[in-house]
């Protein structure tokens, strides 16, 4: 993977500007969308059980996200779900807060049972419940790391038959046989709610436009990590509020330079 593959498929992103369809959760709703229009993607929020099957099909990518799930939507998301599948439009799958509640973990399992995932993110945490593998949790963040996230996002990926991406400190992409191990970010990344929620339906806009999903998560990741580098760099001085808003911009504004210079992945050899 090379840094020209990431500027190249940002490129064509910006200029398809994929619509991506979100079921996803009141907390980041509006920070979604607006971190999708400032990439070059074109959000829609739909929710209702009438619309969801017509409103996938004509998407780019289905992200599903069950932050604050309730039985109404997770029935909505199903709907969706198979009607991506049927149609062809990858479902990137957010499993917020996975092993923190029972309702959370059989949700989890529930839509990777009845959909076809096409790349499943979260925390290790919530990747190591939504496989069934001992793992810390505390509320939707991850507890403090107990293992290794490379085994246990390529264990998750046989065993799910998914590609799997293991977000924290460095992050993860495998589909059990092709491993990339990202280490672009910044701490203040955490200190924002709903910013791995918003990496979620960025990897959805790359997979709209990028077949290969490992390539297109772990372009996502990269350009993610690189933008904010660059939000933490202007805002050090200030906190994560500004931090917030200078991220939305610099998913706007990062450039094929910045991405060039800065981009830090890193391909695991298997054996
Ligand atoms: N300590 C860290 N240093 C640098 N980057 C980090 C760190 N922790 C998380 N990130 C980055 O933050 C983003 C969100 O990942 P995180 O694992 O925090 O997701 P999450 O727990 O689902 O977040 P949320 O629930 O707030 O949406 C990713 O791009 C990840 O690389
Ligand atoms: C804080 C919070 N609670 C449910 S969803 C969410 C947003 C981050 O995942
Ligand atoms: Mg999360």
């Amino acid at each position: 993977m090379n840094q020209d593959f990431i500027s190249t498929l940002l490129k064509k992103v910006r200029e398809v500007n994929p619509l991506i369809h979100n079921i996803t959760n009141v907390v980041v709703t509006n920070f979604t969308a607006n971190g999708l229009l400032a990439l070059g993607a074109s959000p829609v929020m739909a929710y209702a059980a009438e619309e969801v099957a017509d409103m996938a099909k004509i998407a780019g990518a289905l992200v599903l996200n069950i932050g604050t799930l309730n039985s109404t939507e997770i029935e909505s998301m199903i709907i969706a779900g198979k009607s991506a599948n049927e149609h062809g439009v990858p479902v990137i799958f957010d499993p917020v807060g996975a092993g923190a509640t029972l309702f959370r973990t059989e949700t989890s399992k529930r839509i990777m049972n009845e959909v076809k995932v096409s790349v499943l993110r979260g925390n290790a945490a919530e990747i190591a419940n939504v496989a069934g593998y001992q793992w810390n949790i505390k509320g939707v963040d991850a507890g403090e790391a107990n293992g290794n996230t490379v085994e246990l996002a390529i264990l998750t990926a046989k065993k799910l038959k998914t590609v799997v991406v293991i977000t924290g400190k460095d992050d993860v992409i495998s589909d059990g046989h092709t491993t990339y191990v990202v280490h672009n970010g910044h701490p203040l990344l955490t200190k924002v709610t709903g910013t791995g929620c918003l990496l979620t339906s960025v990897i959805g806009a790359f997979a709209a436009i990028e077949k290969d999903l490992v390539l297109a998560a772990t372009s996502a990741l990269v350009f993610y990590g690189v933008a904010a580098e660059m939000a933490a760099e202007k805002t050090a001085q200030r906190g994560p509020g500004s931090f917030q808003i200078e991220l939305l911009n610099q998913l706007a504004l990062v450039s094929n330079d910045q991405i060039n210079k800065y981009s830090n992945v890193e391909k695991i050899e298997q054996v």
